[in-house]
């Protein structure tokens, strides 16, 4: 048997992940993750690096699910700077390897799996925090995780009107032609009213204020992944009932929990094994930051998929 390892690429890890199949699977492991060891996951908080003189930065994310025999790390770069120049503001791989001996089974793409699993994790939020009437949904940003989450959420609720806002009109308008959606001019005009928000830009500033909220709503904030950055304002955090996907990694990572000092109610893991009550009819947030857990099963996930069909 030939001992190198497989490379499978974006367009086969697109063909081969569906939303279906991914979002019970990342929730269980985020219920996994937030039962630590009698879970069975090992994972550490990411290291990140900064790459000062370009503006970039570099995460390697180990992680070990017992449960899914899944062993891998993520290699990711985000380059917010290369937006714009044809360049992906992110880029990853993910390095699988076989638990039970080691042997380095496969090198998937991992650009597909982040853009997915994240927006599969906010998924798995929204159907324990969104109030199960929620007819529109918000978002903010147009990249790439705008577009994954349009697509996850709409397995999660019965939206009417999805309304989408970015900092450059022509985004969004590129956004709307493809995903149907109604362009915004401010994002304050895009959260009014809005059952479900979802916040995936590289906003350094909050964007989001608490008095534009509606009672009751559910965000996801999806960016804002470092310690100095906000998309939420203070306000809105420490009014809100906020969820995180690791306590550990958002005290370390996150300038939305850090610089308000909001309280953290649970990890998402939490509402899915039962230990912490999902309130609802209150306004919640889900500050995600990504965990290597996720990407470990989704890779395992499509791994096992493709050689099925070798
Ligand atoms: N929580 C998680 O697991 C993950 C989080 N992310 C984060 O999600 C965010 C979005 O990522 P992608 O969609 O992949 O990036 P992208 O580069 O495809 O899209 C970024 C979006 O942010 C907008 N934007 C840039 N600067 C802004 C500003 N100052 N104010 C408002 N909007 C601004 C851009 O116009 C664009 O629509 C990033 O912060 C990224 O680091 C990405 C991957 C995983
Ligand atoms: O979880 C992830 O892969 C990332 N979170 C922020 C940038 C990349």
């Amino acid at each position: 048997m030939s001992r190198l390892p497989k490379y499978i690429e974006a367009d086969d890890v697109k063909r081969i992940l569906k939303m279906t199949d991914l979002i019970p699977i990342i929730e269980k492991a985020m219920g996994d993750f937030s039962k630590g060891e009698d879970g069975g996951v090992v994972q550490p908080v990411r290291s990140i690096i900064p790459v000062e003189k370009h503006g970039g930065f570099f995460g390697a994310m180990p992680a070990y699910s017992e449960n899914d025999a899944a062993l891998a790390t993520k290699l990711v770069t985000f380059y917010p700077k290369n937006a714009g120049t044809g360049l992906p503001t992110h880029m990853a791989a993910i390095i699988l390897f076989e638990p039970s001996t080691g042997e380095l089974k496969s090198i998937l793409d991992g650009e597909v799996i982040t853009s997915m699993r994240t927006a599969a994790a906010s998924a798995v939020a929204t159907k324990y925090l969104a109030s199960e009437n929620s007819k529109i949904l918000c978002i903010l940003g147009s990249g790439e995780q705008a577009r994954s989450h349009y697509k996850s959420l709409h397995h999660i609720c019965n939206f009417e009107e999805v309304r989408v806002w970015s900092p450059t009109l022509k985004n969004a308008q590129a956004f709307s032609s493809q995903l149907k959606s109604k362009v915004c001019e401010t994002a304050e005009e895009a959260v009014r009213g809005a059952d479900v928000i979802v916040t995936a830009t590289f906003a350094k500033q909050p964007i989001v204020e608490w008095e534009w909220v509606k009672p009751g709503a559910h965000i996801n904030a999806v960016g804002a992944v470092n310690i100095k950055w906000q998309e939420l304002s203070s306000e809105l955090m420490q009014k809100s009932v906020v969820h995180v996907d690791s306590r550990e990694a958002a005290m370390k990572e996150s300038g939305d929990v850090i610089i308000s000092k909001a309280e953290i109610f649970a990890e998402i893991g939490d509402l899915v094994n039962g230990t912490k009550e999902a309130q609802r009819e209150k306004t919640t947030v889900f500050k995600s930051l990504g965990i290597a857990i996720e990407d470990a099963v989704s890779a395992k996930l499509v791994y096992d998929k493709h050689m099925e069909n070798q």
